[in-house]
């Protein structure tokens, strides 16, 4: 979907520091304080958003049944007023973005003009379910009739169905967890373990710069932790100090024992809020904004989740730039997801390799190759964490800025999904 004139200004960005899960810095915090937080910040920055703001999207996986419907509780937290709505959507790892597409679809429409589009994620928080047996026992117990029935319902009950579930990041469909897709997505695309390695660390070194050059000071807010309030300044989620000795003495932590993703080149379980200011061109203009990137157009896809469950980028890139009439060598900037160091490699290489191209995407030949110097080059979700629902909108606000420094034309963000979904999200400079 290209817009025709675009109207959607994407005016700024913010977030919580992103924190390691889920036994982190944030673990005692909801994802409602998160998202609060994010929305708070937002506020401060641009005090009209109290009073003028006519919608607010949050993207989020991992749900917290007593706020489920959590971009309205977190507007409510941080003082929006009540009159505005707000929904929240789950498309997996892509539910940013699909706030994002979401919010400029209705500002583009005019149904909005102003709106606050965003994403959070506490794998602290996940819910640890009790188990099926366990669950259907106590529901029976709740029905049975005294003594002799209560016994009935419990003779054949089995101590081991006392055992919570443990949350588990794993596709439904096929039973296999990310990291295992990834690895068997990797090898696929015959991506080695030492070239995995060097791009997790190339995400680490540039997200340790990035936040040494202060690219992240406008972006990153301080996040205070009750009960000490203790000041969370910097995402903890990055090695500054990384290097491929230690990345290469990693265990296969998926597919032992040779599988070649490890801890180090695996996206880290991530905590975090992020949101995004979006607005009518025209209005942000009069309210001398001075809007500079606009949202141009977005895609998505869905593929089949056995075997091609991460290949997002490779289907919606393509996509994307061909109905815009535009060329690889046309893109400035590019902020792809790093779910997996061998997931963003493997969606690299299919899009050089002739037969996918032709096969899979229907194109006549390769789609071409992606200048690595225009990749991520302040760091990724490798680096910089990945708290699932928030990532599309730290990736809009990391690609709006190096579009803008690098005085490029457009920037394109993308990203693979669970439930072999993929995304992307065309940026046009216009300032
Ligand atoms: C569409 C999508 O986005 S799909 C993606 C969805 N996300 C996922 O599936 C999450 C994937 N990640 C994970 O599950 C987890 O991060 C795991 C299982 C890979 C690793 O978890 P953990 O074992 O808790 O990792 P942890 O942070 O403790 O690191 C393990 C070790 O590696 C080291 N390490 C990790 N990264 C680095 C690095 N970049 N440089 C140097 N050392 C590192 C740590 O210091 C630690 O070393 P130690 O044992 O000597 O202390």
């Amino acid at each position: 979907m290209i817009f025709k004139d675009s109207k959607v200004a994407v005016i700024d960005g913010l977030r919580t520091p992103f924190m390691k899960a889920p036994t982190g810095k944030a673990q005692d915090l909801k994802a409602y304080d998160l998202a609060r937080e994010a929305i708070n910040n937002i506020k401060h920055r641009y005090p009209f958003l109290e009073d003028d703001c006519d919608l607010v999207t949050m993207g989020s996986v991992i749900q917290n049944a007593s706020t489920s419907n959590i971009a309205r509780e977190a507007m409510i937290g941080a003082g929006i007023n009540l009159d505005t709505p707000a929904y929240s959507v789950t498309m997996a790892c892509i539910s940013a973005n699909v706030a994002i597409t979401n919010t400029a679809n209705a500002i583009q429409s005019g149904a909005a003009k102003v709106a606050i589009a965003g994403g959070v994620e506490s794998s602290s928080d996940a819910p640890v379910r009790i188990s099926h047996k366990l669950k259907k026992t106590l529901l029976q117990a709740q029905k049975a009739k005294g003594l002799k029935g209560l016994w009935q319902v419990f003779k054949d009950f089995k101590f081991s169905s006392l055992a919570p579930e443990a949350p588990a990041i794993a596709e439904f469909s096929t039973g296999l967890t990310m990291g295992a897709d990834a690895d068997q997505l990797a090898a696929k695309f015959g991506i080695s373990r030492i070239a995995q390695d060097e791009f997790a660390l190339r995400s680490h070194q540039n997200a340790a710069a990035a936040w040494e050059a202060g690219e992240f000071k406008d972006e990153v807010c301080p996040l205070a932790i009750p009960p000490k309030f203790t000041l969370v300044v910097q995402d903890d989620t990055f090695y500054a100090n990384s290097s491929l000795e230690k990345l290469s003495s990693l265990k296969p932590a998926f597919v032992r024992p040779h599988g070649t993703i490890t801890a180090g080149n695996a996206s880290p379980i991530t905590d975090g809020a992020a949101v995004s200011l979006l607005m009518d061109l025209d209005e942000a203009k009069s309210r001398k904004l001075k809007p500079q990137v606009v949202i141009e157009g977005y895609a998505f896809s869905g593929q089949n989740p056995q075997g091609e469950l991460l290949l997002g980028p490779a289907y919606t890139m393509p996509k994307l730039l061909n109905e815009a009439g535009l060329k690889i060598s046309d893109i400035d900037v590019f902020e792809i997801h790093e779910a997996f160091a061998g997931q963003v490699l493997a969606n690299l290489a299919a899009l050089q390799d002739e037969k996918f191209c032709q096969e899979s995407l229907g194109l006549k030949s390769a789609f071409g190759e992606i200048p690595m110097e225009k990749v991520n080059t302040q760091g990724g979700s490798l680096s910089l964490g990945h708290p699932f629902g928030a990532t599309g909108s730290r990736l809009l606000t990391s690609a709006t800025r190096r579009l803008i420094q690098s005085k490029g034309k457009y920037a394109l963000i993308s990203a693979c999904a669970a439930g072999g979904l993929g995304s992307s999200i065309l940026l046009k400079r216009i300032g």
